[in-house]
């Protein structure tokens, strides 16, 4: 595997494009535990995110009945389709935070770090079973981060409400090429139940997690202008905001149930307008 990786690169005398976050993975076993813990089998439709140079891709074909495979870089896209004949993956080239998702129900991808955010917060638009997923350890741990800890922020909620994620592996530098800058770590992150799902309104996290460390009633003083008030309007409705839920806890402590009620709490008071 990791010999055909530098055949491929020396064949095209590809040069790593870092913008698209081109750090390849050259250590088989990695790539071995990611198809495990993905749980593949012959029903499974796979999305994979940037699959570089096919060394995922290549072991997802072997276990599920379709990968679907979308990546930006026409050049690869080129290779993939030129070295490559599997008869179960579909290669999509174009952007993945752009172009229409195919039908899935796994995701197993070694993201580029660029688009972490987007595409996580794209990836729980959707329902699925199960992402197995590498992500920059910095991104991991706080995808996990309970709240109270130190790195709990507005990632950290938003992946709660809608998941359950956890850290299972710390991954070196040296397991890529070109060597990254920082380590990675492997998350697999479960979609909860639909009942057990939380939809919280964007602009009041947004609004709350731009003063992490504040109050929850001095977090949403400072960011009036983010739920869509003026500095006039929000005087006005000053006294119903001073008897919001948890208007004295610090806002790196909110769970999503929090929130929820908070969110609850202004729109009953026409505060904020309805989720759409
Ligand atoms: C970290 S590399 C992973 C490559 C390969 N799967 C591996 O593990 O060796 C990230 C890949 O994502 C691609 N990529 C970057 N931005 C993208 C985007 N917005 N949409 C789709 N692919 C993207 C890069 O070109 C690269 O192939």
């Amino acid at each position: 595997m990791r010999d055909r990786l530098f055949y491929l690169i020396s064949k095209y005398n590809l040069k790593a494009n870092s913008d698209l976050g081109q750090n390849f993975l050259i250590v088989p076993d990695i790539i071995e535990r990611n198809v495990e813990r993905a749980e593949l089998s012959e029903k499974d439709a796979v999305l994979e995110i940037g699959p570089g140079l096919g060394v995922l891709t290549d072991a997802l074909s072997k276990k599920a009945g379709k990968v679907y495979a979308i990546e930006k870089d026409s050049r690869l896209v080129k290779i993939l389709r030129t070295e490559y004949d599997w008869p179960n993956v579909e290669i999509i080239e174009g952007d993945a935070l752009k172009v229409e998702f195919p039908e899935f129900n796994k995701i197993v991808s070694n993201l580029p770090y660029q688009i972490s955010s987007p595409i996580t917060f794209r990836f729980l638009k959707h329902d699925f079973e199960r992402a197995v997923l590498i992500y920059q350890l910095e991104f991991a741990q706080r995808m996990v981060a309970k709240p109270g800890d130190k790195n709990y922020s507005r990632l950290s909620l938003m992946v709660r409400a809608k998941a359950r994620a956890e850290l299972v592996e710390r991954i070196g530098k040296g397991a890529f090429w070109p060597r990254p800058k920082v380590d990675s770590a492997v998350i697999i992150l479960e979609p909860k139940p639909p009942s057990e799902r939380i939809e919280l309104d964007e602009n009041l996290v947004r609004a709350l997690f731009q003063h992490r460390r504040s109050t929850v009633l001095s977090a949403l003083k400072k960011s009036h202008h983010m739920l869509r008030l003026t500095k006039e309007e929000f005087r006005k409705v000053r006294e119903v905001i001073l008897k919001v839920p948890h208007g004295e806890e610090r806002v790196f402590r909110l769970s999503p149930e929090d929130v929820e009620e908070i969110g609850e709490f202004l729109r009953r008071e026409g505060v904020i307008r309805p989720l759409s």
